[in-house]
């Protein structure tokens, strides 16, 4: 065997390492580069003097020919990734771009084992998965998985995951940055700073305070939790709703209070936050009627996905000021055609959907699908980090 370095406990594996490891007892997953396989060998195989651990860990160099094909669903550009990603993907994988394998289907369709979706776009259609004999996995680089279709996904065996915790942070900044935007008329007030008929700064209207507001998040999960955590800085009394399970640890974490059903939330809050993945259940679950149960005082803010909101109803609530005002990231179709109606408000803010859009988010996107698909290929389960992963078999 090939052996390209040794190391032991304390040893830092130098960053893109890729290979095989031998025999490692006891945990020291830490040490070990993202996906690299395990197995078990005699200890003295790879020794070399002095020794002063208690296991060796061997790593074989492998040639970039030897690397699973990695697929890169591009949106444009050569990978239509930033070049970093790029780099990142690269230290795993045997890149190839969607002209490539159209260009040379047959040699290519056989090297592919994954695929990687950037950023929840682009989708994956049958004709993709039945030129695609020895995919294993799909790592959607993103927590949303609405744009794949699952079930036909694992009718031919191919996993998908995603990047729950990645996107925690980003996304829950943007669900606050919106909220305090909308709150304070920023966008407003930008329009009137930089116009060049401004003489002074003249505010002939208000905005109204986060601070001590009652905020309702529906979808306590990963994000809703972190936006209750940053909420909780501006003295927000926090309600939260969630369809299926209460999270008592969390709602003591936050001091948040459980409103069992989401008309509760809605009726008492000031600022509705939406952070609920776009499901059958939960396409269009908020409509004229829920809108109707707001506040005429009350922000609707959506972070989740556009479908989650009858479109056409908020546009009438808005209009009619059933509702005070609305900050969207997320719209369908996206981005929404010119003339829409909803681009025609003064009292929406809609942002086009950039909840990770950040150089760490998609920094740590692309590390998390890479340590996913490195682990689907190596048949090791997916890692943790301490929460639940998200893996998507269908009871393959
Ligand atoms: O991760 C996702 O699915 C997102 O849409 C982030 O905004």
């Amino acid at each position: 065997m090939d052996l390209h370095a040794a190391i032991g406990p304390g040893t830092e594996v130098a960053e893109g390492a890729r290979g095989c490891v031998l025999q490692v007892p006891g945990n020291c997953s830490g040490l070990l580069p993202p996906g690299a396989a395990r197995f078990s060998c005699k200890e003295n195989i790879v020794r070399k003097e002095p020794v002063q651990v208690n296991y060796l860990v061997a790593i074989k160099a492998m040639s970039e020919q030897e690397l699973p094909g990695l697929l890169i669903l591009d949106i444009g550009g050569t990978y239509g990734v930033q070049e970093n990603i790029v780099a990142l993907l690269k230290k795993h994988f045997c890149l190839i771009t969607m002209k490539e394998f159209l260009e040379n289907k047959k040699e290519m369709s056989k090297k592919i084992q994954s695929v990687f979706v950037f950023e929840c776009r682009p989708t994956v259609d049958q004709e993709l998965l039945e030129s695609l004999p020895n995919l294993k996995v799909i790592g959607n680089s993103g927590v949303g998985v609405d744009h794949l279709n699952l079930k036909m996904i694992s009718n031919f065996g191919v996993k998908v995951t995603n990047t729950p915790h990645a996107v925690a942070d980003s996304t829950a900044d943007i669900g606050m940055a919106l909220m305090l935007a909308s709150a304070r008329r920023l966008v407003e007030g930008s329009q009137i700073a930089i116009s060049p008929h401004t003489k002074y700064f003249a505010v002939d209207w208000l905005g109204v305070e986060v601070s001590r507001a009652t905020l309702g998040i529906i979808g306590m999960g990963r994000i809703g939790y972190k936006v209750a955590q940053r909420a909780r800085a501006f003295d927000m009394k926090i309600l939260y709703h969630n369809r299926k399970q209460r999270r008592k640890e969390e709602e003591l974490a936050v001091g948040a209070h459980y409103c069992e059903k989401m008309e509760d939330l809605l009726q008492q809050s000031d600022f509705v936050m939406l952070v609920v993945n776009l499901t059958p259940e939960t396409h269009k679950m908020i409509g004229k009627k829920e809108l109707g149960l707001m506040k005429p005082t009350a922000t609707l803010i959506n972070i989740g996905r556009g479908a989650l909101i009858d479109q056409d109803s908020l546009v009438e609530a808005l209009q009619n000021n059933i509702i005070r005002a609305a900050a969207l990231d997320v719209t369908y179709p996206e981005p929404l055609p010119r003339d829409h109606p909803l681009l025609k408000l003064n009292n929406i803010i809609i942002t086009p959907h950039i909840g990770t859009a950040t150089v760490q988010a998609v920094q740590m996107m692309a590390e998390e699908a890479i340590a996913n698909m490195l682990a689907v290929l190596n048949g090791q389960p997916i890692p943790n980090y301490g929460r639940r992963s998200t893996l998507w078999t269908f009871g393959k």
